[in-house]
């Protein structure tokens, strides 16, 4: 495959290396908001930062290329760019997390919440710990894991702590930066007699960008819009 990378940083450059292992090519690097170009790319991989994600996909829609996004804190335009990859019949997978073991967990985390739903003496929150150059918050994987867990319990939405009080049906996230932390998410169940915890701790950035090149690989040639469920077959 021909690979645009929209967005060269810490994901774009461990993603090139990834894509490059496995005998793609990469035939453009984007790290500015200039005019690009998407010309003998046969697919796109959007690692950039949130204000530029909903132009990078709207390009990708416009000039036919699929696009795989993994950019983060962007997503109140998600349901408008589902609608237009309809309208222009393009390929488009958006994911929190591209990383396997996060989308077990993703998984494990949706179950836990099924189990603890009538044990309304537990209580939910969350922390999320990354690097210091994160600019959103909190990350996109832990609103994916609260919307997992508002599915099917009596939380209706998520709030960042940060200091103030929460209403009990929302849950509180806390948003910790440390150094190059490259992703952790722990959600705790706690009641007066004990606590249940569920985390997962990524080593490193390599299951987020071999995650996005496997994504790739299988939505070349496919239209629609997909998620890593539909990759993974869960
Ligand atoms: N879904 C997932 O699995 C994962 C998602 N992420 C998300 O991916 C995004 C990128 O993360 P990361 O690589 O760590 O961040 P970096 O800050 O290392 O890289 C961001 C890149 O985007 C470039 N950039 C800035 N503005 C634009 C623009 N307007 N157009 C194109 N490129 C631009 C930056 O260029 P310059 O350096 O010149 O400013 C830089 O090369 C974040 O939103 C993060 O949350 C991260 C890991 C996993
Ligand atoms: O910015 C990061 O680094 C990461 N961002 C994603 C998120 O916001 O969830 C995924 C991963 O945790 C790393």
């Amino acid at each position: 495959m021909k690979i645009a990378l929209l967005g060269y940083g810490k994901m774009g450059q461990t993603i090139e290396k990834i894509a490059e292992s496995r005998g793609h090519e990469i035939v453009a690097r984007v790290s500015s908001p200039e005019n690009f170009t998407l010309e003998n790319a046969d697919i796109a991989i959007d690692f950039s930062i949130p204000d530029s994600a909903v132009n990078h996909i709207t390009k990708c829609f416009e000039a036919g290329i699929p696009i795989v996004s993994g950019t983060t804190g962007w997503l109140d335009s998600y349901e408008d760019m589902v609608a237009l990859c309809k309208e222009k019949n393009g390929g488009f997978i958006y994911a929190s997390n591209f990383s396997v073991g996060v989308n077990l967990f993703f998984e494990f985390n949706k179950k836990l919440a099924q189990i603890m739903a009538p044990h309304n003496d537990y209580k939910v929150d969350m922390t999320e710990i990354h690097h210091t150059q994160k600019l959103d918050a909190p990350s996109g994987t832990a609103i994916t894991l609260a919307e997992g867990i508002i599915e099917t319990t009596p939380y209706t939405a998520w709030s960042l702590a940060e200091g103030q009080s929460i209403k009990d049906n929302h849950i509180p996230i806390t948003a910790e930066r440390e150094g190059t932390v490259p992703g952790t998410h722990i959600i705790n169940y706690k009641s007066d007699i004990d606590t249940i915890i569920l985390s997962h701790e990524a080593h490193s950035r390599q299951g987020f960008a071999q995650g996005a090149v496997v994504a790739a690989e299988w939505l070349l040639g496919k239209q629609g819009n997909f998620s890593m469920r539909d990759v993974l077959g869960l």
